[in-house]
């Protein structure tokens, strides 16, 4: 079976921003992220992306930005001869009632029917609680890390069997080496 792993975006990829990342030149890949997207993907990993981006719906930022934000992202990773899937991205705001807005588990099932793999056990990686209850909503693995949000997150109610790693780098590592 593939081996699928999905990653929220800002916060585990890139730096977040309280005021939301609204340029590709905000867009600023954490340390490490890049060479464990590209480590990943070498070692025969599929890695795609689940990310809310309400800054749409808020007007911050258009399409436009975002695709070149993930344009960016994709140049990156294949300089280190990797590559990168499938990005899914809500761009409602919270009052929209979309189904694909985090924590409701719609860009993780998008995902997951577009590989034709089953969402049980699917490792997603957050930095926020409403990641983390995503995939606990569709019985997938919640994996926090401790960068973007993840400090003030893993403080919260975590939900039960949630991993909990340092940054990406390290959850490249226990999925590359075990
Ligand atoms: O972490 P992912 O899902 O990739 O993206 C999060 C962003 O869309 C933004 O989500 C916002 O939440 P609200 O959408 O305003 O509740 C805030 O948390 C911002 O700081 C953050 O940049
Ligand atoms: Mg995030
Ligand atoms: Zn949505």
């Amino acid at each position: 079976m593939l081996k699928l792993l999905i990653l929220d975006r800002d916060g585990v990829i890139n730096y977040d921003s309280d005021a939301y990342i609204k340029s590709v030149e905000e867009w600023v890949p954490l340390p490490g992220s890049i060479e464990a997207i590209a480590q990943l993907s070498k070692a025969g990993w599929t890695v795609a992306i689940a990310t809310n981006q309400s800054g749409i719906a808020r007007g911050y930022y258009d399409i436009a930005t975002l695709d070149a934000m993930h344009a960016r992202l994709r140049t990156l990773v294949a300089e280190q001869g990797g590559d990168v899937g499938l990005v899914v991205y809500c761009p409602h705001g919270p009052d929209e009632g979309c189904d694909c807005r985090k924590p409701k588990p719609g860009m993780l099932k998008t995902i997951a029917e577009h590989y034709k793999v089953p969402l049980a056990g699917l490792w997603f990686v957050g930095d926020s609680l409403g990641d983390l209850e995503a995939a606990k909503a569709v019985d997938s693995q919640p994996v926090l890390v401790k960068t973007g949000k993840g400090e003030k997150t893993q403080a919260k109610n975590l939900p039960v069997g949630t991993l909990i790693f340092d940054d990406l780098a390290a959850v490249a590592a226990e999925l590359i080496n075990n």
